[in-house]
């Protein structure tokens, strides 16, 4: 089961949404982090606004929390549109989809989220829109049913999705540019949380925001929550300003440990250790011990740990690293060692 009160599950609560959009950054660069992205997007924004063009379609995908929905909504920003959005899941009929489109204006951005999600037959009446901006629509049934061809303005689909990997390939050639998201760094942490530390009016010195940093797997939608609880923790058990000191006391309060692992990461590297000997294992196998989803081991508990060097993947299964063990501090197998 998934608990939803992981407090550092990285995907977004309901209440957490209205927070979100006080801190959310809206223009590129205010986007803290992921250098590469960035760099990128400027050149591409800037080339389709001088050419007075729509920008190309783009795919935009990683793990959850890391800042999809908030780059599409910077794209529509940058390039002087409105984005209309919606969601894989949602999109059930081919008609849901061509009424969006309908009242798309031009250069406007179409944000599709968890796009590995779409329908096929939504999936279908994509491509043409996508490539040549018309939409084939059938309407009527039986004898009666004709189809029909639609203009559509010029426009750009955004889709996000935490697993390119599911994506059809002709649904992923029809990107013209693809970006992939990573996890931060810790400085680029830092200053996230001392960015919304200030938008929150929040007290708190360099070393708070490195310390909530340190402790945010890598992700700004953790790090914001947590900023958010350790600033519950200054005001009613410290004096309200968050310091190092104040910050390790709440994470450790919380349960986040030092390297931003939680009880379901340790669940999953225990059972990894207990159960399987450190590995291989199989993905449902490992699903089954710690009754967790498949897709969500895959999506959202893995990907930070074998970033941290913690679990690697290999043809015969998930094994644990040398730096698993000593993580936990339990003697690491010799199979583990160097045979240098
Ligand atoms: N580059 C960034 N700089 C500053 N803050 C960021 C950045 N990226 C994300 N955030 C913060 O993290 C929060 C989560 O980001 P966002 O909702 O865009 O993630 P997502 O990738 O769409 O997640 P999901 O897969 O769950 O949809 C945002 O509300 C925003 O405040
Ligand atoms: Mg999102």
């Amino acid at each position: 089961m998934i608990e939803t009160d992981r407090l550092i599950a990285p995907e977004a609560g309901v209440k957490e949404e209205h927070i979100d959009r006080a801190i959310r950054p809206k223009s590129l660069a205010e986007y803290v982090g992921q250098p590469v992205v960035r760099e990128q997007m400027e050149i591409f924004i800037q080339a389709a606004l001088c050419r007075d063009e729509s920008l190309d379609h783009t795919l935009v995908f990683g793990p959850p929390g890391l800042g999809k929905t908030t780059l599409a909504n910077i794209i529509a920003q940058e390039m002087g549109v409105s984005l209309k959005s919606t969601s894989g899941p949602v999109l059930e009929k081919a008609g849901d989809l061509a009424a969006l489109m309908t009242n798309l204006e031009p250069g406007d951005v179409l944000f599709i989220d968890e796009i590995h999600r779409l329908s096929p037959v939504v999936e279908e009446i994509l491509y043409p829109a996508m490539e040549d901006f018309q939409l084939d629509i059938v309407i009527g049934e039986g004898p009666a049913a004709r189809s029909i061809k639609l203009d559509l303005p010029p426009f750009t689909l955004v889709g996000a999705t935490t697993r390119a990997g599911l994506l059809t390939s002709p649904l992923r050639d029809r990107f013209g540019i693809v970006q992939r998201l990573e996890f931060y760094n810790i400085a680029d942490l830092t200053r996230i949380v001392a960015r919304s530390a200030g938008l929150l009016g929040v007290e708190m010195d360099e070393q708070g925001a490195c310390e909530v940093a340190k402790r945010s797997r890598g992700t700004p939608r953790i790090a914001n929550r947590l900023l958010r609880r350790v600033r519950d923790f200054a005001e009613i058990k410290a004096d309200g300003k968050v310091t190092n000191d104040v910050a390790d006391r709440a994470l450790n309060m919380l349960n986040v440990d030092v390297r931003g692992f939680d009880h379901m990461d340790r669940r999953l590297l225990s059972a990894m250790m207990d159960n399987f000997a450190g590995g291989p294992v199989g993905i449902d196998s490992l699903a089954a011990a710690i009754s967790e989803e498949r897709g969500t081991i895959e999506d959202v508990i893995e990907p930070y740990l074998i970033q941290q060097g913690f679990i690697s993947r290999t043809p015969r299964g998930r094994i644990l690293t040398a730096h698993a063990y000593e993580h936990f501090g339990v003697p690491t197998p010799d199979r583990f060692k160097d045979p240098s």
